[in-house]
């Protein structure tokens, strides 16, 4: 039987996107000396497969018979968490735009999500046995990937916030506009919240955290605290 170390803690972050997940996520980890798992790269990592092995990734039939070949790895070192695919360095590739636009579609076939909660929930409790727990990022993780994390946190920002953070980083590289960012972070927000299985949704025991006018040390700071306190709650 799997035991947690006592003073193990878990941590479910979930928000739409360019609230500031990742970012948040990575620093609270590495400030309480927690593992980090970012699941939206694991969902990207099965998309860029799907693409490199031809296979359309909107027809959910075609990707739900090849959900189970790519063998996807998570590094969880807040200071440098890794993805790997079939042993190939995947941290560049799932980052590109074609990959952003359709990993919703993929993520949205339920033997896609079977096979990915299974991994996320593996290495939570690997964490929890081995280290002194991680903090775990994405969309479903406090309503259905780890619904007894102890804490769990939905981060918010307005539409135009966000699109202005993600504007930001992409100044140089591929500089889309504010508007079609905007848009773009919208119609991804619509996929995830309206599919069938594991939406993008608040859990009902999450505390909500508007981000948009607060900086992002203030965000990190705020949920620290909020571990810190759990964690006095139970001694
Ligand atoms: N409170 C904040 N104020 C200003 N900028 C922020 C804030 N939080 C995050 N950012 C910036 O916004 C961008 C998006 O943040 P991040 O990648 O952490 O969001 P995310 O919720 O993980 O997004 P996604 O779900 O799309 O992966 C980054 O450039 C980050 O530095
Ligand atoms: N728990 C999750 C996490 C992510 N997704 C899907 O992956 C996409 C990419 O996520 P990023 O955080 O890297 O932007 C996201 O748009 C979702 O389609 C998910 O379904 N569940």
């Amino acid at each position: 039987m799997e035991t947690a170390a006592p003073s193990a803690v878990i941590v479910a972050i979930d928000g739409p996107s360019g609230t500031g997940k990742s970012s948040t996520s990575k620093a609270v980890a590495a400030k309480l000396g927690l593992r980090y798992l970012d699941t939206g790269a694991q969902y990207r990592a099965i998309t860029w497969w799907m693409i490199s092995n031809g296979v359309d990734t909107d027809d959910a039939q075609a990707v739900a018979i090849a959900a189970g070949k790519p063998s996807i790895v998570s590094g969880t070192d807040p200071a440098a968490p890794t993805i790997t695919v079939d042993g190939l360095d995947a941290a560049g590739p799932i980052r590109t735009q074609e990959v952003t636009s359709k990993v919703s579609a993929v993520s949205a076939v339920p033997e896609v999500r079977t096979l990915i909660t299974e991994l996320q929930r593996s290495i939570a409790a690997e964490a929890a046995r081995e280290a002194d727990g991680i903090v775990v990022e994405g969309r479903d993780i406090g309503t259905t990937v780890l619904p007894d994390a102890d804490l769990k946190v939905f981060l918010t920002a307005s539409a135009e916030a966000r699109a202005a953070r993600r504007s930001g980083e992409l100044r140089g590289k591929e500089a889309a506009d504010l508007a079609a960012t905007k848009a773009a972070l919208i119609k991804r927000d619509a996929a995830d919240s309206g599919r069938k299985t594991s939406p993008l949704a608040k859990a009902g025991d999450a505390v909500e955290v508007d981000t948009t006018e607060l900086t992002l040390d203030q965000v990190i700071e705020c949920v620290v605290t909020l571990v810190e306190e759990k964690r006095a709650g139970r001694k």
